[in-house]
């Protein structure tokens, strides 16, 4: 880092506020896409992970495998399968996504110690966190994956109290305990609402939210909660990001203050995101509760 000593000073400075503000506070990262898979990139997640929690957060990591799950079954020489942009997961299919997920996690929680910090691994299972229904794409049944029905975040408190860091996988359980695969944003979403979080954070594969989906100058850096549902409801919006938005538009909605779309390929983006002004992804917010927050 080429900076002079009184720009270091500043980046520092800058931070502060948010280190005030966010103290004790719940972040839910929701950790995927290319982020997971190079081992540089998710060393560095780990670290700003880590630097939340040493300052004072309390984060929360909620990931994915979908690129590991349909790497295991092709290992065993299955053939993923997708309808509708999501897995068709029959009982072998499902056992291997349970074996691989919790496997990743696992990993994440090797990492995790490594930086000196307690990091405990669950799934939805753990417990009896993830309630999930049977879910239908399009009516069509795609096996065992499921929509989260309620959160018990007992657990999760439980861990938080003691100063662990929890770090879960999407595996949620129906009302014959039968597993499930979540998709991780949805898990992400409904744990962070239960837990009433101050952050919901997407690492994602995208800069963030742009204003023309053709035009990779136009990301937009701030909108509140209504300009989202606007955005949505316009049918404007580019096609993987469409239930992404929703997702964070439902988890405002529903307590959490802010959310934000960032790109997991940049290095440190989550520091970047929550301890500069500016910020250099897409956040959204609900605009009374940032009125308290940010300027009261
Ligand atoms: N994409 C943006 N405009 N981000 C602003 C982030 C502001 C502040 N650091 C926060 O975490 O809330």
């Amino acid at each position: 880092m080429n900076l002079e000593p009184m720009q270091k000073a500043a980046v520092l400075i800058e931070a502060l506020p948010y280190i005030q503000r966010f103290n004790r506070k719940i972040v839910v990262v929701k950790y995927g896409g290319s982020a997971m898979v190079d081992e540089e990139l998710k060393k560095k997640v780990i670290q700003d992970v880590v630097l939340l929690k040493l300052v004072g957060f309390k984060p929360i990591i909620v990931h994915g495998g979908g690129k590991e799950i349909s790497r295991w079954v092709g290992k065993v020489g299955m053939e993923a399968q997708f309808k509708n942009g999501l897995r068709v997961t029959d009982e072998p299919t499902m056992e291997i996504a349970e074996m691989v997920l919790n496997k990743v996690n696992k990993s994440l929680v090797q990492l995790v110690s490594e930086l000196g910090i307690n990091a405990v691994g669950i799934s939805g299972k753990d417990g009896m966190m993830l309630k999930c229904r049977k879910k239908y794409a399009g009516g069509e049944d795609i096996g065992f994956v499921g929509d989260v029905e309620e959160v018990n975040p007992k657990i999760i408190y439980d861990l938080l109290e003691k100063d662990f860091l929890p770090i879960i996988c999407p595996i949620g359980f129906d009302e014959d305990f039968l597993s499930y695969n979540i998709n991780a944003d949805d898990a992400a979403c409904a744990i962070a609402t239960a837990v009433e979080a101050e952050k919901l954070a997407f690492l994602t594969d995208v800069e963030g939210v742009y204003k023309d989906y053709e035009d990779k100058s136009s990301l937009i850096s701030e909108m509140t909660v209504e300009e989202a549902q606007n955005f949505v409801d316009s049918g404007m919006l580019g096609g993987g990001m469409l239930p992404k938005l929703q997702n964070c538009i439902n988890a405002i909605k529903n307590g959490v203050s802010r959310v934000h779309i960032l790109d997991g390929r940049i290095p440190h983006c989550l520091l970047l995101e929550i301890f500069t002004d500016k910020g250099i992804g897409t956040a959204i917010y609900n605009s009374e509760e940032d009125e308290r927050y940010y300027h009261g």
